[in-house]
């Protein structure tokens, strides 16, 4: 499996609620599976045993996906963060999606502790922080998480019912993530609530990989993944190019 992202367009981030649609989104050839609980807010975990079966049924597909699960909605506090991650991680998922609700003032330093904490679970697992685009987030704050060994950073949105990703931040931000990100050799994602129709403004931006989940189901994103809509994001992606 080589888990490497396609080249000259965004790769498809799909998040997956349970393992059946864990195999429609391999059967679709999404780049990263997500594992994702909608139900229990903008970064739900799955539980440990679900964790451990999918990461069994991913490591025995040979179709080259990698495998991201995010490991719940948190406070910013080293310990509580420190204690999902590392339950993520050792239920054997290889990329660690870790939400960091940062306040606007003084990001930098209450991000500090948090990243001290994490800092030696990133020597072993790829980390991946999340920062959210309605909660007015820090962009200078990028370089820190490369500085305590994150492997990547992408922006999603914590409130759901509060607009997509374009209605929080204007694509000059969002370029300005993306560059601040490449600059640091972070794997830069995009997502919150995006649709099928955001993907011509966000692919020239260059991100490695676009997030999608509501728009990949029938009636809202705590519904069941509908394959025609996942197959239609999948296709609207392998024809744009990324800058
Ligand atoms: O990481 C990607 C998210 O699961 C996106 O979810 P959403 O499209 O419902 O905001």
């Amino acid at each position: 499996m080589s888990h490497s992202l396609p080249p000259g367009r965004p790769g498809l981030l799909a998040s997956v609620a349970d393992l059946d649609e864990m195999e429609t989104a391999l059967a679709a050839g999404v780049d990263i599976v997500d594992l994702k609980n909608p139900a229990e807010g903008a970064l739900g975990a799955w539980d440990e045993t679900a964790l451990r079966a999918a990461v069994a049924r991913w490591r025995a597909d040979p179709r080259g996906a990698d495998l991201s699960a995010t490991v719940g909605d948190h406070a910013l506090d080293a310990a509580v963060l420190h204690a999902a991650a590392v339950r993520t991680a050792a239920a054997g998922v290889p990329l660690v999606k870790i939400g960091f609700p940062l306040p606007a003032s003084r990001a930098a330093a209450r991000l500090t502790p948090v990243l001290d904490a994490l800092a030696p679970l990133a020597r072993e697992t790829r980390l991946v922080a999340v920062l959210f685009a309605d909660q007015a987030p820090d962009l200078a704050t990028v370089p820190l998480f490369a500085g305590a060994g994150f492997h990547g950073v992408m922006l999603d949105t914590a409130d759901k019912a509060a607009g997509g990703l374009l209605a929080h931040l204007p694509v000059e931000a969002l370029a300005r993530f993306v560059a601040a990100a490449r600059a640091q050799r972070l794997l830069t994602g995009l997502a919150g609530s995006l649709k099928l129709a955001d993907i011509p403004a966000l692919a020239p931006l260059g991100p490695d990989y676009l997030g999608f989940r509501g728009a990949l189901c029938a009636t809202g994103r705590t519904s069941a993944l509908d394959p025609a809509r996942l197959t239609g994001v999948r296709a609207a992606l392998s024809h744009r190019a990324a800058a």
